[in-house]
């Protein structure tokens, strides 16, 4: 509630002063023994991932990769962070530092919990500021491993918080006086209302919101890697991913062979208890959102799409998991882009495949829709693949390959897709404001 909200920014108010006290090197030193304690945990923290979300604790092992990665990235930026000096008239100077927010908050989705959490931190982190962070109330547990090992790692306390609670905490947070910035990942409905909170205390906001991103295989390419690219680009954390291909744009000619290997593969996931180390998809969040993605598929078929393979609700044969949220994974064929399967973000398992001929017309067709987190393209014509991407509205592009995410490389959305980047060196920015000093070395020259 807002008592309990106010207490978790004072106490990273508190943290604040003595962390943005600290230099670069040392923020550096704790932000890789927080690394490291994640690296040594992170068999633990992946079970705890997969019991939080359902994802496989196969994947769930990447995320904490990818956690851990980010950490170590920003530790190495840390101590690098600095302004410049600039030679003005008659040796006077300026220069600029980058200093630090505040205290800063950062609101999570439930597909990725802990790498969210790592995402958002470990920049906030490195740049001196704190942060409050609330997970969402369908994964409340991994991020509060991320606190503790924080602290083990020697942050002041408080520091990096959590709070626990659904829409009215995050509210609380976004209005908090205290509070310098919000980094928020989740739907579209949702970063509105948050960028409208924000506004009322003119605090910058960081948006990575939800995607519907186009997938343009070209048939020059190399079908196998396509499809595996397809894969990658569907079925991740049973499809509940921002950035995933979901509609898959495929030339005519090779229209009939990619589909048939595509479906050929989909039926191959294996389906079943995330913690076991041959499954690939687990349950998805909980039932209503299940519900609610068999529905897409439902008007998909009325809508006169063809379920390919998939689509249905799914009981595993362990009798424990019969209650479980599982469905299988799906390709719908003959789609067309006035379908909602093919216009709205389903956040399931959901493939659809689209054909087109020419390369202005599928540009034109992939760019058509207020979403632009991502966008992939496979072809071996390298002068086609530069050409398409730049031409892609899209703040994120792969040329063959879709859904990796190197902590190196900056990842964020345009149009409605959200503004801001995290990872990479750019995210420095968003996490740290510049301050400009001017030095006059002379007497001053009054106009009075
Ligand atoms: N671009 C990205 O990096 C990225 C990553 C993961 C998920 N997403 C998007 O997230 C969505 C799915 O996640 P979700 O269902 O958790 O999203 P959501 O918008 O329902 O919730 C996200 C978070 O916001 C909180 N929240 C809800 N209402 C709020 C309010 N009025 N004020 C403040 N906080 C509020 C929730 O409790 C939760 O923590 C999808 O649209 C997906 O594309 C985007």
């Amino acid at each position: 509630d807002k008592k309990e909200v106010d207490l978790a920014v004072q106490s990273a108010k508190a943290a604040f002063k003595i962390w943005r006290k600290k230099s670069g090197m040392e923020r550096s030193r704790i932000l890789l023994e927080a690394a490291r304690i994640i690296r040594e945990r992170k068999d633990e923290i992946a079970t705890v991932e997969t019991i939080n979300n359902g994802k496989s604790v196969f994947e769930a092992r990447l995320d904490i990769d990818t956690s851990w990665q980010c950490l170590e990235y920003y530790a190495g930026l840390a101590a690098s962070m600095g302004g410049e000096h600039v030679q003005l008239p008659g040796g006077s100077f300026g220069y600029t530092r980058r200093e630090p927010l505040g205290v800063c908050v950062g609101i999570g989705a439930w597909n990725y919990p802990f790498q969210i959490a790592s995402w958002k931190s470990a920049p906030a982190l490195a740049c001196g500021n704190a942060m409050v962070f609330k997970p969402s109330p369908f994964t409340p547990v991994s991020t509060l491993l991320l606190a503790e090992i924080y602290t083990e790692a020697g942050v002041p306390p408080g520091l990096f918080n959590v709070v626990q609670g659904g829409a009215a905490t995050g509210q609380f947070l976004c209005q908090h006086r205290d509070v310098a910035k919000v980094s928020f990942t989740g739907s579209v409905p949702t970063g509105k209302k948050i960028m409208e909170l924000a506004s009322k205390g003119v605090k910058p906001v960081t948006l990575e919101l939800g995607g519907k991103s186009p997938l343009i295989i070209f048939s020059d390419c190399d079908i196998e890697n396509a499809v595996r690219g397809a894969m990658m680009a569907n079925f991740l954390t049973q499809g509940e991913v921002c950035c995933n291909g979901t509609r898959v744009f495929v030339q005519r000619e090779i229209l009939d062979k990619f589909t048939e290997e595509v479906v050929k593969q989909t039926k191959k996931i294996k389906i079943g208890d995330p913690l076991e180390e041959d499954t690939r998809m687990g349950p998805l969040i909980n039932r209503s959102h299940l519900q609610h993605v068999l529905g897409f598929i439902e008007q998909a078929k009325n809508e006169g799409a063809k379920v390919l393979c998939g689509g249905d609700l799914c009981v595993p044969e362990d009798p424990k998991l019969k209650d479980g949220y599982y469905m299988t994974p799906c390709v719908l064929g003959n789609c067309k882009d006035g379908m909602t399967c093919v216009k709205e973000e389903i956040f399931g398992p959901v493939m659809s495949i689209l054909s087109f001929d020419t390369e202005a017309e599928v540009l034109e067709r992939a760019n058509d829709t207020n979403f632009g987190l991502a966008a992939g393209v496979f072809t071996r014509d390298i002068q086609r693949a530069h050409r398409v991407v730049a031409e892609l509205q899209a703040g994120v592009c792969y040329i063959n390959n879709y859904n990796v995410s190197p902590v190196e490389l900056p990842f964020g959305g345009y149009k409605m897709s959200g503004f801001g980047r995290e990872n990479g060196r750019v995210t420095i920015e968003y996490y740290s404001q510049l301050k400009t000093i001017c030095v006059e070395m002379g007497d001053v020259e009054s106009v009075f």
